[in-house]
């Protein structure tokens, strides 16, 4: 049995908001490059390995259950062979559960999955679910494993995570990557303020889905972001730049973003205002002190 490795910094359990966001490197379509031939390359684990050295601070793989890109022999090798941390995609199905009981990979992330599917289409949808999701969690959590839920940013969705025992939340991104220009500021702002609310609830709250180099800054700027899980941008980049930059350019796009925000947030706050001291409930920080 794979001994558990590295578990996840919960940055909001330790009461304070992250300091840097972490980038989970998904591994899924290196896994699709090689599902393409058959061949045993390229191989999603030697993907993994580098992107850890060019700086990911864990790796996602999402063992779908036709098998389409991501196989178990991958789950098993990288829990086996990852520096840093296995965070398992998983359906909530028995299969996948006890294959992650076996396992017990740091981080297990439950998502919703169709066949047909070409990509998630939607988060995880708690609140019609919830005993089947409670077990799911209390059975991963014996296993050792930190249980988070791919959800959208919906506070009904929010407050039934927590009901169920998660003790994380990952934010589905893509309503508000696929946004027309039209709609995105609304989208967008429903990520910032569920995220906030799930923060303020105790919750450890990731995102991802879709998030590449040009959209990446402004989630990874939002103070409560432990963790951004990107996969399909960075493998597509590390066709033509290598996986070792794709990796480090995205890292450095996130990190900058947040220490950017800090510093316009300190400069604000520097400003004053009439009272002499900023309200951070009420401006753009979301009510995120430094
Ligand atoms: C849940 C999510 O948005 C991704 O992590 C997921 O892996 C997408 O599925 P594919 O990787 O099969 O596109
Ligand atoms: N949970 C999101 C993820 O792991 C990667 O999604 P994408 O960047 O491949 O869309």
């Amino acid at each position: 049995m794979a001994e558990l490795i590295g578990a996840s910094p919960s940055k909001a359990r330790t009461g304070g908001w992250p300091s840097r966001p972490l980038l989970g490197v998904n591994v899924d379509h290196i896994a699709t490059l090689r599902q393409a031939r058959g061949t045993r390359f390229p191989d999603p684990v030697q993907a993994a390995l580098l992107a850890e050295q060019a700086g990911a601070d864990g790796i996602t793989m999402h063992l779908r259950e036709d098998r389409r890109h991501i196989q178990d022999r991958d789950i098993e090798r990288a829990a086996d062979m990852l520096n840093t941390r296995l965070n398992l995609e998983m359906a909530v199905v028995e299969e996948m559960i006890a294959l992650a009981e076996r396992i017990r990979p740091a981080n297990v992330c439950l998502v919703p999955e169709k066949r047909a599917e070409l990509t998630t289409e939607g988060g995880l949808d708690v609140v019609a679910n919830r005993d089947r999701i409670a077990a799911a969690c209390r059975r991963l959590k014996a296993a050792g494993c930190e249980v988070s839920l791919f959800i959208d940013p919906d506070p009904d969705q929010i407050r039934a995570a927590l009901e169920v025992g998660a003790p994380v939340v990952e934010l589905h991104t893509g309503a508000w990557v696929e946004a027309s220009r039209e709609h995105a500021p609304v989208a967008f702002e429903r990520i910032a303020a569920a995220g906030e609310m799930a923060f303020e609830m105790g919750l450890v709250v990731n995102a991802g889905h879709g998030l590449h180099y040009h959209n990446v800054e402004a989630v990874a700027a939002l103070a409560w972001c432990n963790e951004l899980n990107i996969g399909h941008a960075i493998v597509a980049r590390a066709a033509f730049s290598g996986l070792a930059e794709a990796v480090a350019e995205m890292k450095r796009l996130m990190v900058g973003a947040r220490d950017s925000a800090r510093l316009q947030r300190a400069a604000r706050l520097a400003g004053g205002d009439s009272r002499g001291t900023a309200d951070v409930t009420t401006d753009d920080t979301h009510g995120q002190p430094l």
